[in-house]
Formats: C-alpha cells, structure tokens, sequence
C-alpha cells in the first residue's frame, strides 16, 4: 500500500504516534484515517494558500460565503454513478435524518442561492473555501478530506463567465510563480457529447451518466468503458462515434465532426477568444476527452494539470445550467470551480515554490526578577496594543533558553525587565539583528523600534 498521501511537513513523522497516558493505556496521538493535522506549521502554509485563493476571488470582485460541512444526504444523492456520490461520508442522525459529509461544495452553492429567494440581484459572483468528504473503502491510503476553493457566476449564460472564472484560476497561478509553461488548462464541452449521443438517438440525459462513464477513460482500460456503456443501453456505433469524439484536439477538427453551426464548436471558439483579451489563451488546450466526472456539468467543461503529467487534476470546472432546477427551483445558468488543497501544494513543493512561512513575533519580553512579573506584563500590553506581535517569557528561564527562544519566533528585539533600570523607568533593549543592546526609557519604547 502506498503511504497515504499527505502534504506540506505533514509527510515528516517526528515524535511518537502513541502518547502514554497516566493509567498506562495507549491513546492514539495520529488523526482519524484519511485526514490531517494542522500543526502550526502546516498551519501558516495552509493559511498562506487560503490567503492567496481569497485575495484573487476579491481582485474579481466575488463576495464569500459559508455553508456547513453537514449537509442532508438528498443534496448529493444522485443517480448516475459518479465517484464522489459512491463514496458518500452519509450516516443516520441521532434524530433519524440522513445527512452526509459533503463531498463538494456546489450543491451547497445551489441550495443557498435557492434560499436567497428570487430577490437575489443576480449575477450572484460568489466564492467560498471548505473542508470536503469522502469515504474512500480502498486500501490505497488515500485521504478521505481535503478543503477546496470554490469560484461560482450565477446568472450568466455566456462563456464569458467561463473565462472570467478561467482568469482567475490564472491569476492565482502567475501569483504562486507559475505560467502556461507549468500548467495546462484542457477545455471541452458537454455539448460535444450530446450531439454525439443526438445522433445516435440516445436521450439527452444520458449525457451525464455517459460523461461519468468516459471520465475514467484515462483511469481503467476502455473494455471496461466500453462494458459500462453497453450497460447503459449504447450500441456499438454509438461508442465508436463518442471514442472519436473525446480524440479531438482542435477546433477545425471538432467543426468537421459536427459541423461549421455546432453549438460546442461555437461557444468553444468565443471562449478562446475572449480568452485571448485576458492574456491566458496559451494555458488552453482543447481535448474532448476532458468530460469531468460530475453528472450536472451541462455545457462547458475544464480541468488544470501539471504539463509534466505527473499528478492528479489541480482543479476542474464548467457550466451546470440544470443544478438549480433539478433541485426544485427557478432554473438559472451556473459556471464554477473547485480548487483543491492538495496537489497544488505537491506541485508547488515539486517546483520549489514553497515559500518559507517561519513564526514570526516582533519582540520577547522577559524579566530577571520575578516581582517584576507584572512591569513585564504592563510592558508586553503596551507594545501589543501599538500592533507589535510579542512572545512573554511567563516563567524564570536561563538566558541559553531565552536566546534560542528568540530564534525560535523570530523576535527582533529582547526586552528584559530587570530592577536596577526599571528603578530609573528604563529596560534593557537588545537588537538582535545588529547584536546591540541599550537601556530604553519605557514611554520611549515603542519610538525605539
Ligand atoms: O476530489 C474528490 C474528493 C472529494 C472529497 C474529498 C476528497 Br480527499 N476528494
């Protein structure tokens, strides 16, 4: 079995994975199967990414929202195979509901912008960051959580919404360090394989289910596609016309498979287009054997990968014009992503784009003698409430400990509360950057920085 995947230092196994207690039993110190600790520094990495997904979704002047991790099992229940709804972290409420862990955050998406009623000025452009689920059975060790950024235009039925959702995605990769040279962005759509199927006369809403199926083309050989297709009724023809049709790599190529009018061909055309006008136009590629593997997907449909092709998906995305309506409500045309937190971070650390995020205070406080403890208090609140960061040393430490404490958060200064300067209202100051020490007047403190 592989180890289970993990990212940031979470991968480096310090310390003992079962704590003594006092009674001797054994607790088990590591997390639950498939999910992960935070600790401080995987802490700061993470809020760092988060930083980055929040500030760009600002710049396109999206508004954040939350919904909660728990959501009622019928919001994801739906019947056409897909991955994420077999592996449904689901279970029975202590009052007999059935609700589930979410396994993505677009339903949720769905369901607040259908509770906002038909007063919601539209279009909604709305982002979110959260923890998504899955119970994954198998034994390859995969993670079972990871937190996904969520861009979403409620309300606009042009690819214009595609695009400006796709500029974003490349704004956030040029921000991390990155270009069209690291990343591709395949780009197809939904309505390629609905003309395919029209053709053959296979009803409009196999399209979902056929996409699930030809979503794990590049996962599990093509009998076995091939089996899962004939299972939902397709004639051999009919997957000889859809296995051409995900081999298609230009926009020529696909107007000649279903001609110059095509609805697919022509929003695909316009997409690059505008694409070009935000300057991202070489992190799009064309390939029809991008389908995604979500069944509500309806129009345009998008995936970011390494171009080295070594890891998994970074992100996907499209157009789900249906999502609102099959939920019971006014029909509204939708377009969104999902950014996940963790091969982005394996690329990043692949690239040497990691930044370094150590702890960071700006002075350590002490005192020499402990009926100074209180000056040292009065002192460590002046400087915090003028916005200086200040670790207080709370007991009797030896010097040695104090220095390696300061290295450890970073302090740019040691302030030492000792009698005889505090008798002349003053502190000892050492700079530890220049490796100079003065006495500061207390009230001069916070010019002294
Ligand atoms: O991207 C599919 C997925 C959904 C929930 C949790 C995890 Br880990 N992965």
């Amino acid at each position: 079995t592989t180890a289970p995947e993990q990212t940031g230092t979470q991968d480096r196994k310090v310390g003992v994975s079962k704590a003594q207690d006092s009674k001797g039993a054994l607790i088990e110190t590591q997390p639950v199967r498939g999910t992960r600790d935070f600790a401080p520094d995987d802490y700061r990495l993470r809020q760092w990414l988060f930083g980055e997904f929040e500030a760009v979704s600002r710049l396109f002047g999206f508004e954040q929202f939350e919904t909660p991790v728990l959501e009622s099992e019928e919001l994801f229940v739906r019947k056409a195979g897909e991955e994420i709804t077999q592996q449904l972290y689901n279970f029975e409420d202590k009052g007999g509901r059935r609700v589930a862990l979410r396994p993505e955050l677009t339903p949720s998406l769905a369901r607040l912008i259908l509770a906002q009623g038909a007063g919601l000025p539209l279009p909604a452009k709305w982002f979110s960051i959260g923890q998504c689920w899955r119970y994954e059975r198998t034994t390859r060790g995969r993670r079972r959580e990871h937190f996904q950024w969520n861009m979403d235009i409620v309300g606009v039925p042009g690819v214009a919404a595609e695009a400006e959702l796709l500029a974003a995605i490349a704004l956030f990769l040029e921000r991390l360090g990155m270009s069209a040279q690291d990343i591709v962005i395949k780009v197809s759509s939904r309505k390629v394989l609905q003309a395919i199927l029209e053709r053959f006369g296979v009803p409009e809403d196999a399209v979902g289910p056929v996409s699930v199926i030809v979503d794990k083309m590049e996962k599990i050989p093509l009998e076995k596609v091939e089996e899962e297709l004939t299972e939902l009724g397709l004639s051999k023809e009919a997957m000889d016309g859809i296995v051409a049709a995900t081999r298609i790599g230009t926009l020529e190529e696909l107007q000649q498979l279903l001609g110059e009018g095509n609805e697919a061909s022509q929003e695909l055309q316009e997409l690059f287009s505008i694409a070009e006008g935000y300057g991202i136009a070489e992190y799009l590629q064309l390939d029809t054997s991008c389908v995604r593997g979500l069944a509500y997907y309806t129009g345009v449909v998008f995936e970011g990968r390494d171009r080295a092709g070594q890891l998994r998906a970074i992100f996907g995305g499209g157009r789900y014009d249906r999502l609102l309506s099959t939920f019971g409500g006014q029909a509204q045309p939708c377009a969104g992503f999902g950014f996940g937190d963790c091969v982005i971070l394996e690329l990043l650390q692949d690239k040497g784009l990691v930044p370094e995020l150590p702890h960071k205070v700006e002075d350590l406080v002490m005192v020499l003698d402990e009926q100074l403890r209180s000056k040292a208090a009065q002192i460590a609140q002046r400087l915090r409430k003028a916005g200086r960061r200040v670790d207080l040393v709370l007991e009797s430490k030896k010097m040695k400990w104090v220095f390696k404490q300061a290295e450890r958060c970073g302090a740019e200064r040691l302030i030492i509360v000792a009698p005889d300067e505090w008798e002349r209202g003053m502190v000892r100051v050492k700079d530890l950057a220049a490796r100079e020490e003065q006495d500061v007047a207390v009230d001069a403190l916070l010019e002294a920085q």
